[in-house]
């Protein structure tokens, strides 16, 4: 059997396709030739001049703290890497782009990443961000973070309890399936991935902070959390004994869905709002935009059973409950499910993937390994206590520079975070920028800034923090990102790296299982490792 085509049906095929691919030509063309925004002369790489799809591809491939740091090399301080996105890795740029007065917002990118409502991170408008930040920012002053100190130690106990048995194992030559991958001991160490059981401390901190309940991570050895399989109808329910036992609860990995959410908002980001709902039906995105209704998910069980069951706990829950805004307004039920839900995302794997890259670090560099521990051992040697305690190591030099200099080289917030410029438009670095151009400073690249770092700024170095000069330092440190949009929980994150890094290089020596491996890392909106496999031994049993 043969079949023919109708001469006017392929005609009219062959047009539409012609007008199909033209009006998608002039789509991309005509801005490019406008140019609106006076970038034209910026260069880039060409894809990334005419189309989002650039951005979004290398984002979607998880390195693009990396590529946008060649590109850099390869260009200078100002690249086009979209049509309307200029990266500029200059660390003058820092404070006019986030800083305090100059009226910069965030930009669409945001838009990506809203759940249940906008919480603090992303919310856009200033007037709503001002009065969450008020209330918020109140609860992360130093003093109040202090309160937060005895959580932070006694999840570290749990840790260390199972740490311990793993050396114990290891000293002995066994084997487990603790931990994602398992363990095993040999010459005297146990050989393991310690990323999964940064996680597991990192959440069941923040779990027990935010929600009044760790998650129970440390103790079952495993990523697991309760997520309210319809977030909506639980929220519509929640708030009594009764209606919290009523929402129906599935268990996923937490740190997986956290992972596929950064991943899928961090692309779906730079795309244009406009095509987004299209690409949520490409199969990838699909499966990110379910890792965001399950991250909301995990927010509404916890808030939920927190919020039915009677607690009289200093939590970040509480302190929300409590805080209000200038009219003398408390949070509603669902803003107060949004704020925890960011605090959760906030709060969780930043730490976590920050300590990962610090063990890694002095890991692959004994040399700094063996002079924090001198400096660890002089100043908590008689305390019996193996937990650090805040007070003891909040001024330590060694500690304190080791820590830096693994926030720079690691950067887990790398990417240029976007800034819309304001109405009457922006100039930085001597170049004018008109309204609505969107802005970045990629934190990866300046903290890859010789002049600033010196020459050997791929070296984990914390001698470096004593010879630079302090105020260019100052300037182009950036892990927490400057100005109004800063890290509101910079206080809390500061007292769990220096108790949590002090404690267990205190109590443990690390090498890695691979002396010269690289760290493997993916990029969503963080900058994460894949693993970290070591082998660890106690230091004094
Ligand atoms: C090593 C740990 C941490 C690092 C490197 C870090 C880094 C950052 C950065 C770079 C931003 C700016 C993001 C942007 O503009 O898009 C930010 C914002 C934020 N961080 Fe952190 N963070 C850490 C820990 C924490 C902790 C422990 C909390 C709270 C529990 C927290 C809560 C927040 C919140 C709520 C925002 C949004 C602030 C706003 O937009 O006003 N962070 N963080």
């Amino acid at each position: 059997m043969s079949f023919r085509v109708d001469p006017l049906l392929s005609s009219d095929f062959a047009t539409w396709t012609v007008v199909g691919l033209g009006a998608i030509v002039l789509f991309h063309l005509v801005p490019y030739l406008v140019d609106s925004h006076h970038i034209r002369g910026y260069p880039g790489p060409l894809l990334a001049k005419f189309s989002d799809v650039w951005l979004g591809y290398v984002a979607a491939h998880g390195h693009r703290s990396e590529q946008v740091h060649k590109l850099h090399e390869q260009y200078g301080a100002f690249v086009r890497i979209a049509p309307n996105h200029l990266s500029i890795s200059d660390p003058d740029a820092l404070q006019i782009v986030y800083g305090h007065g100059t009226g910069t917002l965030k930009s669409t990118f945001y838009d990506a990443f809203v759940s249940i409502q906008r919480g603090l991170f992303n919310t856009r408008s200033r007037v709503q961000h001002a009065r969450k930040r008020k209330i918020v920012s109140n609860i992360f002053a130093q003093k109040n973070v202090l309160e937060f100190e005895p959580h932070v130690r006694e999840h570290l106990g749990t840790l260390f309890q199972q740490w311990d048995k793993l050396c114990e194992g290891g000293v002995k030559g066994l084997s487990g399936a603790e931990g994602e991958g398992g363990w095993h001991g040999s010459e005297g160490r146990v050989w393991y991935d310690c990323l999964p059981w940064y996680n597991y401390l990192a959440f069941d901190i923040i779990g027990d902070l935010a929600f009044g309940a760790p998650f129970g991570m440390l103790t079952a050895c495993k990523d697991s959390a309760p997520v309210a399989v319809s977030f909506q109808a639980a929220m519509a329910s929640y708030g009594s004994a009764a209606s919290s036992k009523e929402i129906q609860i599935e268990h996923f990995p937490a740190v997986q869905v956290l992972n596929d959410r950064g991943e899928y908002s961090a692309s779906m980001g730079v795309l244009p709002p406009h095509w987004r709902p299209l690409a949520k039906r490409i199969p990838w995105f699909a499966k990110g935009n379910q890792a965001v209704q399950r991250l909301a998910g995990i927010a509404v069980a916890a808030v939920a059973q927190r919020l039915g069951g009677s607690s009289d706990r200093v939590d970040l829950l509480a302190k929300l409950q409590e805080g209000r805004d200038d009219n003398g307004d408390p949070m509603g039920r669902e803003e107060l499910t949004a704020e925890a839900l960011t605090q959760l995302i906030a709060g969780s794997d930043t730490t976590s993937n920050s300590s990962c890259a610090i063990t890694y670090w002095l890991a692959r560099n004994q040399a700094a390994q063996r002079k924090l521990q001198a400096e660890l051992d002089a100043a908590l040697g008689s305390d019996d206590d193996p937990i650090a305690v805040f007070e003891q190591v909040k001024r330590l030099p060694y500690l304190e520079a080791v820590i830096n200099e693994a926030l720079r080289i690691h950067s887990t917030s790398g990417i240029g975070l976007p800034r819309l410029v304001p109405e009457g438009g922006l100039t930085v670095c001597g170049h004018f920028f008109p309204e609505g151009t969107v802005l970045s400073v990629p934190t990866y690249t300046i903290h890859r800034d010789r002049e600033v770092w010196g020459e050997d700024v791929d070296a984990f170095r914390p001698e470096r923090w004593f010879e630079r000069d302090k105020n260019l330092v100052q300037k182009t440190f950036n892990p927490f990102s400057f100005g109004p949009r800063s890290c509101v929980g910079r206080n809390l994150a500061n007292l769990e790296l220096l108790v949590i890094v002090a404690s267990i290089f205190r109590r443990y020596e690390f090498v890695l299982e691979d002396p010269t491996a690289e760290l493997d890392t993916r990029e969503g909106f963080l900058r994460k490792p894949v693993d970290c496999k070591v082998g660890m031994k106690r230091r004094h049993v």
